[in-house]
């Protein structure tokens, strides 16, 4: 069995084998195809212990699976107990490295402490600390009550810090160093209208993360920030784009033509939280196929204009004489 899952975790996973090209994607999405596998080198995170909040859906899931096959012993953790336990069980049965299932709201400081005492019976204190956990919704925000507010910003914004600060103190009073990777998204930069909760929380996470950097490493502790643009996960499309109506709209402006796949970040993450990574700390990765400064740039529906009508445009503006 150990000798199958070696192997299995020196070739691909199962959810990489199903990153393939995805419907809606532009044909020149051809050109930038989702690679297939674990990128860094086998045993990359033997003997390292992982600790990663909303572990047992989406981009958490996809991550606890590439840092499990690259041997680390994994803790998930969220709200959902029988979800996070079905995780667990999938991934070692197919990595064959132990997956711990703990329940934490992290909302709750209180649950959090519980969360990591716990975890420090199981595995010890963690080496790679994975903020992932989220809540969002699409709403005007002249329809938000107090407490749609609080839910959204009280699992991002609170929530990343008590996870930090819990885990941070621990790891300060053991003299004990750690990776902390906080997953943000595109418009924590920007601001986004109709979810204006998740991008005030974000953008906090983000300021965080980044003071942290400066303060905490002189204790041996790294923060970086990855920004994801749209990966198709239930959690985020069924509460983004619930009829579905707007995914056509998002890949037309992604300039590599498709969403990204939760194997992409995985990897991303993966390496963000490596040794190969250890010089980096306080940077902010995004990784949107190029969407974010696709929305940014004036002039950038000028990609829809064809050659004849350059030509025109051309002969315009040449024949222009004087202001
Ligand atoms: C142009 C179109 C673009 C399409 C985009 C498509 C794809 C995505 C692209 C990019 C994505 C970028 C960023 C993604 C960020 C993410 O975070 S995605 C991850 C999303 N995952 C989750 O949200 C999982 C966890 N979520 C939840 O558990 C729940 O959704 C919730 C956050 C609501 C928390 O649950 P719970 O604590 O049980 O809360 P309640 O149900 O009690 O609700 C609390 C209050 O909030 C009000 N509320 C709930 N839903 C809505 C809603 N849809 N609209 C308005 N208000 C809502 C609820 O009424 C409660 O308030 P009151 O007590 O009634 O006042
Ligand atoms: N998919 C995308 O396009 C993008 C996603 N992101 C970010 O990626 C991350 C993962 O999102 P994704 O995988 O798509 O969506 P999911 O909904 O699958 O993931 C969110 C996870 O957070 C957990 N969670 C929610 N509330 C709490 C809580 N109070 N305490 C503990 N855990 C909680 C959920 O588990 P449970 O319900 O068991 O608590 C769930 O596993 C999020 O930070 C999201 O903001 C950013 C940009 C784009």
């Amino acid at each position: 069995l150990t000798l199958l899952s070696q192997q299995f975790s020196q070739t691909e996973s199962w959810f990489h084998r199903s990153a393939g090209l995805q419907s809606g994607s532009a044909p020149h999405s051809q050109l930038f195809p989702p690679a297939e596998g674990v990128m860094l080198p086998p045993e990359s995170f033997k003997n390292r212990v992982v600790f990663i909040t909303g572990g047992g859906t989406g981009l958490g899931r996809a991550m606890a699976t590439v840092l499990s096959q690259l041997g680390a012993q994994c803790v998930i953790a969220s709200r959902k107990l029988d979800v996070l336990q079905q995780t667990a069980e999938d991934i070692c049965s197919r990595t064959g490295n132990k997956v711990h299932a703990l329940q934490c709201d992290v909302r709750d400081p209180q649950a959090v402490s519980h969360c990591v005492d716990q975890m420090t019976s199981l595995t010890g204190l963690p080496d790679v600390i994975i903020n992932n956990a989220a809540g969002n919704f699409i709403c005007p925000s002249e329809r938000l009550s107090p407490n749609a507010w609080k839910s959204i910003t009280d699992i991002v914004l609170n929530g990343t810090a008590f996870v930090t600060l819990e885990l941070g103190k621990r790891l300060i009073q053991d003299q004990r160093g750690a990776s902390f990777l906080a997953i943000t998204t595109i418009y924590a930069e920007s601001g986004s209208g109709f979810v204006a909760p998740s991008a005030s929380a974000k953008a906090g996470v983000e300021a965080l993360y980044k003071s942290l950097a400066a303060e905490w490493g002189r204790y041996g502790h790294r923060f970086n920030i990855i920004q994801p643009g749209p990966i198709k996960t239930k959690g985020a499309f069924s509460r983004l784009d619930p009829t579905g109506k707007f995914e056509k709209g998002m890949i037309d402006r992604i300039p590599t033509g498709r969403l990204g796949t939760p194997a992409e970040l995985a990897n991303l993450a993966a390496y963000l939280s490596s040794d190969y990574a250890s010089w980096i700390s306080g940077a902010v990765m995004r990784f949107d196929g190029g969407e974010y400064v696709s929305m940014a740039g004036e002039f950038n529906d000028l990609r829809r204009v064809t050659p004849d009508q350059w030509k025109m445009m051309e002969a315009m503006i040449r024949s222009t004489k004087g202001s």
